[in-house]
């Protein structure tokens, strides 16, 4: 099932990143007390009671300049449309209503999308008499919280939840590979998905009556059956969105999540940017297989080395994903773009690829006599037996004598001799340990 996507909107200063923080467990956001902080990190993972979703912190896509934060709110407003499943409009419970606080519940009224209306610094068990004025916005009962002093945090997360699209079940067949194409504004992720799409072999196929159709592009290319994630966004523009580099991130998380593939691009003509880094570490971070494609290649003047070169800067820059192959494309020349499918159902296979245990146990025994594993204070570090417990993406687990002696520079060993055994090309894999004894 897709993860649903929880967005925060409002003005700046009411605490949306301290709420966001409080959440995501961590203090991953900065926080200060002037309006407009940029932040970095804008969404994180949460769980509650059985429920896993994306909070994504819109304030931490705020440029820093204050003169137009009316454009700001719309630029908010209109991710939270387009990407989230339920929006949590914050108003401030100190300051009590204000004039943009209805200028944003206009905008939010007209999205047709769940709205929770939640007053923050609500910070004892007394409402104060501003609270009631919030009913003007009518977006229904609002929620009182603390975000300071974790208050009414549960409340809220119930009914958060209760808004949770019903029946997302997944619609596609599970032999269709959901690809998801991603990357900064202008990379030309339409100009390549046009490109594909417009192939002769390939026949959009007709997939009906899913609540998805919209969005997504279900396509068939040979014998394989192919899906687009999220292309409506992509490929009908919205500027006011794509003006700003950072809400590029958040228009890949929902795709990235729903897909099993990545075809992470970037701009031959800019190289590895700061967002690209972003973007890849998030899917690398979800286990999705990736391809790096670098587009508009036309446009570079080669020299001999070139393209080794641009082989040296991407693996040096996006070093976590060494495992990617790297196709050099343009969507204007036409210039290998063939090679994308092919490469996508390459590593497709390699992401849902099972080896056998027999196999595994040999290459880690000869792996063991190799390198000993490491030692601390005399006892060294014993590996019993390896299994893969699951695909996409592949997960190992080893037990062991004594977690504590493993150490990350032996397990990057280990994931070196298993690639070297068995590919696992353009997918990420997981080591985890146990104790004998322990369940896995
Ligand atoms: N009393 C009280 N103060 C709060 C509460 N939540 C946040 N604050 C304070 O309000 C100020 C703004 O909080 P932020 O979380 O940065 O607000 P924001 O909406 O993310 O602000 P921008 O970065 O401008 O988008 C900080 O000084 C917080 O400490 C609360 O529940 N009670
Ligand atoms: N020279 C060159 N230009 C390209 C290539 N691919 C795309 N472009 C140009 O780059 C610009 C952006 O292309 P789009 O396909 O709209 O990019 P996008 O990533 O979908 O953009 P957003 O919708 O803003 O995210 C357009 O002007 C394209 O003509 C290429 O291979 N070579």
């Amino acid at each position: 099932m897709a993860k649903p996507v929880v967005a925060i909107v409002g003005r700046p200063n009411v605490g949306k990143s301290t709420f966001f923080n409080k959440l995501a467990g961590k203090r991953i956001a900065i926080v200060e007390d002037k309006p407009g902080v940029t932040r970095d990190r804008i969404y994180a993972d949460v769980e509650w009671l059985n429920y896993n979703f994306t909070l994504i912190d819109t304030g931490g896509l705020e440029p820093e300049s204050k003169d137009i934060i009316l454009s700001q709110m719309r630029a908010q407003a209109k991710i939270a449309i387009e990407t989230a499943d339920v929006i949590v409009f914050m108003v401030d419970g100190r300051t009590g209503l204000v004039a943009a606080d209805e200028e944003i519940a206009n905008l939010l009224r007209k999205t047709g999308k769940p709205v929770l209306l939640v007053v923050n610094k609500v910070d004892t068990s007394k409402l104060p008499d501003s609270f009631y004025d919030f009913y003007q916005l009518a977006l229904g009962d609002p929620v009182p919280i603390s975000s300071t002093n974790a208050l009414g945090l549960g409340d809220l997360l119930d009914e958060i939840v209760k808004r949770f699209p019903k029946n997302d079940v997944e619609e596609y067949e599970d032999e269709a590979i959901k690809v998801a194409v991603i990357g900064k504004p202008n990379v030309g992720k339409s100009s390549i998905i046009n490109t594909i799409l417009g192939e002769e072999r390939v026949i959009v196929s007709d997939i009906a009556g899913t609540t998805r159709d919209a969005i997504d592009t279900p396509f068939v290319h040979g014998n394989d059956k192919y899906v687009f994630i999220d292309t409506a966004g992509i490929r009908r523009k919205s500027r006011v969105v794509e003006d700003i580099e950072k809400y590029s991130v958040v228009r890949s998380l929902g795709a990235i999540d729903r897909a099993n593939v990545c075809i992470m691009m970037i701009d031959a003509t800019e190289g590895v940017t700061e967002q690209d880094k972003k973007i890849a570490g998030y899917a690398h971070e979800a286990g999705k297989a990736t391809v790096i494609v670098v587009n508009k290649w036309d446009a570079v003047k080669k020299e001999t080395n070139t393209m080794n070169e641009y082989v040296k800067e991407i693996r040096n820059q996006l070093s976590f994903m060494s495992y990617a192959p790297i196709l050099f494309v343009s969507a204007v020349t036409k210039q290998r773009v063939h090679k994308i499918l092919e490469t996508v159902k390459f590593i497709s296979n390699q992401h849902s690829m099972r080896v056998p245990t027999g196999r595994l146990n040999d290459v880690i025994n000869e792996a063991i006599l190799l390198n000993q594993p490491p030692s601390d204070k005399g006892k060294r570090l014993k590996i019993y037996y390896v299994t893969q417990i699951s695909v996409r993406p592949p997960v190992f687990v080893i037990f062991v004598n004594d977690r504590e002696l493993t150490h990350f520079s032996y397990t990057r060993y280990i994931e070196n001799k298993i690639r070297e055994a068995f590919g696992f090309e353009g997918t990420p894999i997981s080591i985890l340990y146990r104790e004998k004894g322990e369940e896995i």
